[in-house]
């Protein structure tokens, strides 16, 4: 037997001889969605909160530890814990999607560039309880695929977009979560009033509505909540803190009328 065929042979015993990857190694889901739209008390937004280690606009941040960063984050009342997993851009891995999630309770949100269904299982099979997909970057048909496959994997699809052109293929395509990216990917300038004026127009048919990027302050987040989102997704500005999880703790304060 040559080589080769001693390679494939050994690989397909190897195969038959583990389980499937995702019935192995996937741990219970928890559910994104419901934790994006539940109720909160009067003007308390929520809040899914991001750890990245750098990004190509806001440079490193000084959190190496973004376990400890994202167990500050549910101390403080997050909803939703986002994992950047993009190596190149971000310094991120599944290995970070792994270590955040065994570390919280809340469902975890995998944030990379994915480009085609087959990361979406891998991400269900990673434990991902949710997938970011780019309406900008992906064309119709791949995009109403990489839908059904969150859906028929069991983990919420979180479609972005930045334009309101680009939001209406996300709901035809089958999105119920849209996501308005208040920054422009493609050329990293961000105004918080993108969000602002798209998601009035998409309140009635999308099931739930993020705002996202450049949010600093609590008028921020009583701004998007106004405008029509169920969620705001932060990063950056929580990461400039020496203590993220008080910055939130401190933004979800002064965003409470009750206290
Ligand atoms: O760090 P910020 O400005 O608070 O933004 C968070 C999040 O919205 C941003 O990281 C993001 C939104 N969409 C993305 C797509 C890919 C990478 C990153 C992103």
């Amino acid at each position: 037997m040559n080589l080769l065929a001693e390679i494939f042979a050994r690989k397909r015993r190897e195969l038959a001889a583990r389980a499937p990857l995702s019935a192995r190694v996937r741990p219970p889901g928890r559910d994104f969605t419901a934790a994006l739209l539940q109720r909160r008390p009067e003007a308390v937004v929520n809040v899914i909160a991001e750890v990245k280690r750098r990004s190509p606009s806001g440079g490193p941040f000084p959190h190496p530890d973004l376990v400890r960063v994202a167990q500050g984050y549910e101390a403080a009342g997050a909803c939703a814990i986002s994992v950047l997993t993009d190596d190149v851009d971000f310094g991120g891995s599944l290995e970070d999607l792994d270590q955040v999630r065994a570390a919280v309770g809340l469902p975890v949100l995998r944030k990379d560039f994915l480009v085609a269904s087959q990361e979406v299982e891998e991400s269900a099979a990673m434990g991902a309880d949710a997938v970011l997909l780019i309406a900008d970057s992906l064309e119709d048909g791949l995009l109403r695929e990489m839908i059904a496959t969150a859906k028929a994997c069991r983990v919420a699809a979180l479609v972005e977009a930045h334009t309101s052109a680009h939001a209406e293929r996300a709901l035809a395509a089958g999105a119920e979560l849209v996501g308005i990216n208040n920054r422009d990917l493609s050329s990293l300038r961000t105004d918080t009033a993108t969000a602002l004026r798209v998601m009035p127009r998409l309140r009635a048919r999308a099931r739930g509505l993020v705002a996202e990027s450049g949010l600093k302050t609590a008028a921020d987040f009583a701004a998007a909540q106004a405008a029509g989102a169920d969620a705001v997704l932060v990063g950056e500005s929580l990461l400039r803190d020496a203590d993220p999880g008080r910055a939130l703790a401190r933004l979800l304060a002064a965003g409470d009328g009750t206290k």
